[in-house]
């Protein structure tokens, strides 16, 4: 079983896609129209950002969840005691950023979000008639004008050796999200678990865009769609002496989209947040 990388421009893309996301919650796109110097100069930016004191000025807001989350107060995910060996920055178009950064991740989170907009037209489109008659609205109208659209940009420092054991960069969790949409790493690590519980490398060649599944989409579409587990786990030898960036953007409804006759967007959001001790 392998991920293969779907072609963006090619005649059979929607449906390869979305049958991907169907089968493992994970869908690998090349060629697609987010451009690459965006997203390392963004890398490039970041790794200084973090490399700097000047983040400890921009520590997250409770309430909002907007800003700097230190490795201190990193999460913890659901059914985890460890930590996460990582510290991660909340960009929100309303929210706080540093001015000298904030233009750059403005334009990718737009291009990002009009890419999500298009692939969960895609998903609909593929989704057959019983699943897609109980979607609230279109899935791609769930996300219009949302302010809860989330960007994270995730450092997961050099490892000196004596973390805890067990900790990892970040443990097996699933997305609360609708769905995610994220780069390849600058460094290899992300893997997704399949049905027969074995984990797969996800391919992070430079350019390819990963997409999954989130479990708002899984309650949207009844489990049509699984959001399924994935983590990121700790390089060996050499590469322990390398930081790791990656850029994910969780496409989030608005608060007041129905997902399924339980569950507001909004709802369904708190109760995940306190789950994992943020909130
Ligand atoms: O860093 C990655 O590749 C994945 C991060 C992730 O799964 C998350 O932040 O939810
Ligand atoms: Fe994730």
């Amino acid at each position: 079983m392998q991920l293969v990388a779907v072609d963006y421009t090619s005649e059979n893309a929607k449906k390869e896609f979305v049958e991907s996301l169907r089968e493992t919650g994970f869908g690998v796109l090349k060629n697609h129209p987010i451009q690459q110097k965006m997203v390392t100069d963004i890398y490039d930016a970041w790794q200084a950002f973090f490399d700097s004191e000047e983040k400890h000025q921009y520590v997250y807001n409770k309430g909002t969840q907007d800003g700097f989350f230190p490795q201190s107060v990193s999460e913890t995910a659901k059914g985890f005691t460890k930590k996460d060996i990582k510290e991660y920055f909340h960009f929100y178009p309303w929210g706080q950023c540093p001015e000298h950064l904030r233009q750059q991740l403005a334009d990718y989170y737009k291009a990002a979000n009009e890419l999500a907009r298009e692939l969960l037209s895609w998903i609909e489109e593929y989704s057959p008639e019983d699943i897609s008659k109980h979607y609230s609205q279109a899935l791609s109208k769930m996300i219009e004008d949302s302010d809860q659209t989330l960007l994270r940009v995730l450092h997961y420092p050099p490892l000196s050796g004596d973390e805890e054991p067990e900790a990892i960069r970040a443990a097996a969790h699933e997305d609360i999200n609708l769905i995610t949409i994220l780069p390849a790493a600058n460094e290899p690590g992300l893997q997704v678990q399949l049905k027969d519980g074995d984990w797969l490398d996800v391919p992070c060649d430079f350019g390819n865009l990963i997409v999954n599944i989130g479990d708002m989409l899984q309650e949207a579409s009844g489990h049509y769609f699984p959001s399924t587990s994935h983590r990121v786990i700790n390089p060996e030898n050499a590469d322990m002496t390398k930081s790791r960036i990656s850029l994910p953007l969780f496409l989030h409804p608005r608060p007041d989209v129905q997902l399924s006759e339980r569950h507001t967007a909004g709802s369904y959001l708190q109760e995940r947040l306190k789950e994992l001790g943020v909130i």
